[in-house]
């Protein structure tokens, strides 16, 4: 039977030290760090996502700035909220939640936010010197930082190792096959054209599941002894539960628990931590501002 990976316990115990660190800035500067939060429309799963990031924020003392943006904003006019974030002296962080309205270029906004404050990792030049061998962004993309901190939290070697991405998403598929390359495994993507895939992951001493597809990975194409990182939050109908739904992962978690050496759950693995390492990023850029400038 697996190890099963704890993220809340984990995302917990990161986030009592960063609420110290805080308190310690909070006394030597009287300043905290600052996290801007910026949501467009309506969505369901964003507005819930957008929820947990700001509480979290409010339990660990950094300030959080609430931006709410209608569905129809225009491009322009996000575009002069983040130029007016990113002139705002208290705000060390800026996040916009995506997915954004299809009126609206992704990466022309994402390109906008200064790269001191993209706690988020997704500026294209962040993610260039990711892949970049010898080049490190200022901050790391929330998912994947996530991913290989459970592994290295639960004491699996990545280096020399197998591992298989499953998903080649801008973020997370893509950058977790980078930072796994970075950390010196032997990297392989998988995605919706592969052919076997369950040929390819049969052989990985780890895996990053990231396809957004309720079960795909079943038990048998475990191999045995292998970490399992779980990303998938797919909402799938459950007419037991109050909501309707219920949050499954990419992976057989029944199944594939008893083949593998470690497993993330889904909800309380890779989710929790991804928040706890936006706070994390918040508080490096913060220390980085408010040591340079007093
Ligand atoms: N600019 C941007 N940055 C993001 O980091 C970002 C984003 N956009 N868009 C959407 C995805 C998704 N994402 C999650 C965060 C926390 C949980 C999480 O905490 N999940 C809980 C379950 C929560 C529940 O019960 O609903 C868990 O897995 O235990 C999941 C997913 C961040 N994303």
């Amino acid at each position: 039977m697996a190890t099963v990976i704890d993220g809340k316990a984990v995302a917990q115990t990161i986030r009592s030290e960063i609420a110290d660190e805080v308190q310690l800035l909070s006394q030597k500067y009287g300043k905290v760090p600052g996290l801007a939060v910026v949501i467009v429309g309506h969505r369901k799963d964003s507005q819930s996502y957008v929820g947990m990031k700001r509480k979290a924020c409010a339990e660990l003392g950094i300030n959080s700035f609430d931006v709410d943006l209608p569905e129809q904003v225009s491009q322009a006019e996000l575009i002069k909220q983040v130029h007016e974030l990113n002139a705002n002296p208290d705000v060390h962080g800026i996040l916009v939640q995506l997915p954004l309205p299809k009126h609206i270029n992704e990466e022309k906004v994402l390109t906008e936010i200064s790269l001191e404050k993209d706690v988020d990792g997704f500026h294209p030049l962040n993610i260039g010197k990711l892949a970049m061998k010898g080049r490190d962004p200022l901050f790391l993309p929330c998912t994947p930082k996530a991913c290989l901190e459970l592994l290295q939290r639960s004491g699996v070697t990545i280096k020399g190792k197998k591992a298989v991405v499953v998903g080649r998403s801008n973020i997370v598929g893509l950058p977790a096959s980078l930072l796994l390359l970075k950390a010196d495994a032997t990297v392989t993507i998988v995605h919706s054209h592969t052919s076997q895939p369950e040929s390819i992951i049969r052989e990985a001493d780890i895996v990053i599941a990231a396809a957004g597809q309720p079960k795909m990975i079943k038990g048998s194409w475990i191999k045995p002894g292998a970490a399992i990182i779980d990303v998938g939050t797919n909402a799938v109908d459950d007419s037991t539960r109050k909501s309707g739904y219920r949050l499954v992962g990419d992976v057989d978690f029944e199944e594939a628990s008893k083949t593998a050496g470690w497993i993330t759950p889904v909800p309380g693995g890779v989710g929790p931590m991804t928040v706890t390492m936006l706070l994390k990023n918040t508080l490096e850029g913060a220390k980085c501002y408010i040591e340079q400038n007093n």
